[in-house]
C-alpha cells in the first residue's frame, strides 16, 4: 500500500478496504443484536431468582447499556463507511517533516479510514490536524498543530480529486490556479437544492475560522455570498470532531431566522457526520417564553410589513430596544425594589416571621436573587423553620398556603402591568389593560418584556447549551444581545452582514458588541463573496455603494432590468421565462417587498398555470413565515424570508418610486440571492 503513489489506483484500494469494513461493521452489528437479544431473554429467565438487593440487575443493565452503545457506534461507522463509498477522499497533500528525507502522503475525505480499528488511516478526516495542511498551503514550507505540538515542513505536492459513485472522475496535481478552477466548477455547477458543504473547497480565511478553537466569542462580518453561514456549520462540525468528550450536538444551539432557513440547512451536518443540531428563531424563543404574560406577541416580520406602510413605526421600535431605553428600565427595577412592596408580620401555625426579619432576609440575605423571585427565597426560608418547629414536612397544600400569604407582600408579579406602568412614567403610551389571552404585544415592546421578565426573575437557565451560533446577526439589537448574554453565558459563533439590515439605514453590531461581551470577542471580516457571478454582484453592490468587496471571477448573464406598467405583464414575463427554462435551473424565485405582493402574484401564477401549464402546479410555491421546507421549482415569496437563502434564478418585483432605504435594502437583499441569473423588474406606479 505503501507503494501506491497513483489517486487511481490508491481508490481502489480504499474501496476494498471500505468494503472489508463494511463487511466488519455488519457482522458486529449482528453480534451485538444477538448479544443484546441473549441478555433479555436471560433476564426474564433468571429475574425473579436475581438478588434481593438488586445487584444483578443492576449489573446487567449496565453491561445492556454497554452493549447498546457498542452497537450505536458500529451504526454510526457504517453509516460513515457507507457515504465514503461514493467518494472517499477529495484530496491529498505530500508532506516532508523537517529532517525526514521522503515526503509522506495523506490522503483527505469527510472521515478517517483505516484498515482495522486504531491502525494508522488511509483516508484522514478533513477536521484531522494533518487535513489542516490541505486547505492553508500551496508547495512550499508549511506546518500544522496537532496536540503534541507543532510540525514543521514542506509541502511538495497537492492535489485534488473529483470521486463519485467510487469512479475517478479526475485528478490532477492543485497549485493555486486551478483551485480556483474547482472552485468556479463547483460554484457555477447546479444540481442542488439546499446549501452545499464546501469541505473540497474551503478557502484559508474560511478555514481559520472553522479551526479557532481559542476565541469564546467569533464575531464574522461577512459580505453576501461570503459563505458565512456554510463556514459556522463547518465549525460546528470541527468543534464536535475536536471536543466529541464535552461537545455533543445537542449541546448546539443555531438562532436562525425562520424555518424554512432551518431546513436549508438541515443536511449540512448530517453529511458531515455528526447529527444534526437544534435551531431556532429568536422570535420563537421569546415568544415561548412570554406566554404566561401575553397570549400573542408580534414577530419581527409583522414589524417589517407595517414599516412599509409607515416608516415612522421603526424610530420608536429602534428607541426601545437601545442602551438608554435599556438603562432606563434598570432604574426603573431599582425603583421597584422599594416601590413594589408590602411588607408585613406572617403567621403560620403558630411560628411568626415579624415584618422586620422579612425586611432583613429581602434586603440583606436574599439580595442577590432578583426581586420577584426573591420573596419565594423567604418563604422557603419559613417553611423551613416551620418545618423544624413541627418536626414534619409541609404537605403540598399548606406549602401553597405559605407561599400565597408571602406573594401577597408584592403589590404585583406581572411583568406585563409593570413594563405598561414604566412606559406611563416615561412618557410613552402605556400598554391596554386586559387579561392575559387578550394581551397581544407589539414588537417594539416584545423584548423589553423580556428583559423584565428575565431581570426581575430567576429565568430558567438553558445549561444544557455549550455553544450558540446567531445567524444573521444585524438583525439583533442591543437589547436581545443583552439577553441573549444572560441566557447563553457560552462561547458563541455570531456572524452576518451589515449591508443587509432589514431596516432603512444599516447596522453595524460590531460597533456596540463589545460592550456587551467584553474582551472574550474576536472579529473576523470576510470580504470575498462566492454565491454570485460578478454581473450578478456588481449590479447588487451598485444598488448599496458597496466598493470593497472582492469577487470571485465567474461570469454569467448580465442582469435583466425592465419596467412595466402592470403587475400582470410583469408576472406574464416571470411566467414566460420561468416556464422556458425551467430544465435549466433547480431553483427559482420570485421576490417582493411585502406579504400582500407576494401573495397576489403567486395566486395570479396559480390561476395561469392552470390555463397554460397544468404540470408545472407543483413546482410553483408560496413561502410564508409558516413555511417550513426549502422546495424546488419557483418560490414565491418576500425579501425577508429569502434572506440567507439563494436560488439559480431570482426575480425581483419592485415598484418604483418607493425610494425608501428599506425598499432599497430589500432591492439589495434580493440581487444577493441570485446565483445565476437576475432579473430586477420595476412597475411604474398607476397615473
Ligand atoms: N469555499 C467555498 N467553496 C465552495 N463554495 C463556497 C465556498 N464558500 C462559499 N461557497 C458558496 O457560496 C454560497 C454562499 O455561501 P453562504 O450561504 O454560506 O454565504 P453567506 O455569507 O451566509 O451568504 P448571505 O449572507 O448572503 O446569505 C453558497 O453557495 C456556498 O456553497
Amino acid at each position: 500500500m505503501e507503494k501506491i503513489k497513483n489517486g487511481r489506483e490508491y481508490l481502489q484500494y480504499v474501496l476494498q478496504c471500505l468494503n472489508d469494513r463494511l463487511a466488519q461493521a455488519d457482522a458486529a452489528i449482528l453480534e451485538g443484536e444477538k448479544e443484546i437479544e441473549d441478555m433479555h431473554e436471560y433476564y426474564w429467565e433468571n429475574y425473579t431468582e436475581m438478588d434481593q438487593y438488586g445487584y444483578e440487575d443492576y449489573d446487567n443493565q449496565q453491561a445492556l447499556f454497554r452493549q447498546m452503545n457498542a452497537n450505536e457506534e458500529q451504526f454510526r461507522l457504517r453509516r460513515r463507511f457507507k457515504k465514503m463509498q461514493d467518494s472517499p477522499f477529495f484530496g491529498r497533500v505530500d508532506f516532508r517533516y523537517d529532517g525526514d528525507e521522503e515526503a509522506e502522503t495523506f490522503y483527505i475525505g469527510i472521515g478517517n479510514l483505516s484498515e482495522s480499528a486504531g491502525s494508522l488511516p488511509l483516508v484522514y478526516d478533513w477536521r484531522a490536524p494533518v487535513s489542516g495542511l490541505f486547505y492553508d498551503y500551496d508547495k512550499g514550507p508549511a506546518s500544522y498543530e496537532a496536540p503534541s505540538g507543532t510540525f514543521e515542513g514542506e509541502v511538495t505536492s497537492k492535489w485534488q480529486y473529483k470521486i463519485r459513485k467510487g469512479k475517478m472522475l479526475y485528478e490532477f496535481e492543485s497549485d493555486v490556479k486551478i483551485d480556483d478552477e474547482i472552485l468556479g466548477a463547483e460554484l457555477g455547477s447546479n444540481g442542488e437544492v439546499q446549501l452545499k458543504n464546501i469541505v473540497r473547497t474551503i478557502q484559508k480565511e474560511q478555514n481559520e475560522i472553522i479551526r479557532n478553537t481559542k476565541d469564546k466569542i467569533m464575531v464574522i462580518q461577512g459580505a453576501a455570498g461570503s459563505g458565512k453561514t456554510s463556514v459556522a456549520l463547518h465549525r460546528i462540525a470541527y468543534l464536535l470532531y475536536h471536543d466529541r468528550e464535552n461537545l455533543k450536538s445537542s449541546n448546539v444551539l443555531i438562532l436562525s431566522p425562520n424555518g424554512v432557513f432551518a431546513d436549508y440547512i438541515s443536511h449540512i451536518l448530517p453529511e458531515l457526520g455528526e447529527e444534526n443540531i437544534r435551531e431556532m428563531s429568536f422570535d420563537l424563543f421569546a415568544y415561548r417564553e412570554l406566554k404566561d404574560i401575553v397570549g400573542d406577541c408580534e414577530d419581527r416580520y409583522d414589524q417589517i410589513e407595517h414599516t412599509v406602510l409607515n416608516p415612522k413605526i421603526q424610530d420608536i421600535c429602534r428607541e426601545k430596544q437601545s442602551p438608554e431605553f435599556v438603562s432606563k428600565l434598570d432604574g426603573f427595577v431599582l425603583r421597584l425594589e422599594d416601590e413594589l412592596m408590602n411588607f408585613r408580620d406572617v403567621e403560620y401555625r403558630g411560628c411568626t416571621l415579624s415584618e422586620k426579619e422579612i425586611i432583613d432576609l429581602f434586603y440583606f440575605k436574599f439580595l442577590d436573587v432578583p426581586l420577584l423571585s426573591r420573596m419565594h427565597s423567604v418563604a422557603e426560608y419559613f417553611v423551613d423553620q416551620v418545618e423544624t418547629l413541627r418536626d414534619r414536612d409541609l404537605s403540598d397544600e399548606e406549602r401553597e398556603e405559605v407561599m400565597e400569604r408571602f406573594m401577597k407582600m408584592y403589590e404585583t408579579r406581572d411583568c406585563y402591568v409593570l413594563y405598561s406602568r414604566f412606559l406611563e412614567e416615561e412618557g410613552y403610551r402605556p400598554l391596554p389593560r386586559c387579561q392575559v389571552e387578550k394581551r397581544h404585544l407589539r414588537y417594539e415592546d416584545v423584548y423589553p418584556v423580556l428583559y423584565l421578565k428575565y431581570t426581575l426573575y430567576q429565568c430558567r437557565n438553558h445549561h444544557g447549551i455549550k455553544h450558540v451560533v446567531v445567524d444573521e446577526m444585524q438583525d439583533y439589537s442591543w437589547i436581545q444581545y443583552l439577553l441573549i448574554r444572560k441566557m447563553f453565558p457560552c462561547r458563541m459563533t455570531i456572524l452576518g452582514d451589515k449591508a443587509q439590515t432589514m431596516e432603512d439605514e444599516t447596522q453595524d453590531v460590531l460597533k456596540f458588541l463589545p460592550k456587551i461581551f467584553g474582551k472574550d470577542i474576536r472579529k473576523i471580516v470576510m470580504n470575498r463573496s462566492y454565491r454570485n457571478t460578478m454581473e450578478v454582484a456588481q449590479y447588487a453592490n451598485h444598488l448599496t455603494g458597496i466598493e470593497d468587496m472582492e469577487l470571485f471571477e465567474r461570469h454569467g448573464a448580465p442582469v435583466d432590468e425592465q419596467t412595466f406598467s402592470s403587475t400582470e405583464e410583469a408576472l406574464e414575463t416571470v411566467l414566460d421565462k420561468w416556464l422556458n427554462r425551467r430544465e435549466e435551473f433547480e431553483t427559482e424565485a420570485l421576490i417582493f417587498l411585502t406579504e400582500r405582493e407576494a401573495e397576489h402574484a403567486y395566486l395570479y401564477i396559480e390561476k395561469r398555470l392552470k390555463e397554460i401549464a397544468p404540470e408545472a402546479e407543483n413546482q410553483l410555491c408560496y413561502m410564508n413565515r409558516d413555511s417550513q421546507n426549502f422546495r424546488k421549482g419557483l418560490t414565491v415569496t418576500t425579501f425577508y424570508l429569502a434572506k440567507g437563502l439563494e436560488f439559480d434564478q431570482v426575480f425581483g418585483i419592485f415598484e418604483a418610486d418607493r425610494e425608501s432605504g428599506l425598499q432599497r435594502q430589500a432591492e439589495y437583499i434580493t440581487a444577493t440571492r441570485a446565483l445565476h441569473e437576475l432579473h430586477m423588474y420595476t412597475m411604474e406606479k398607476p397615473k
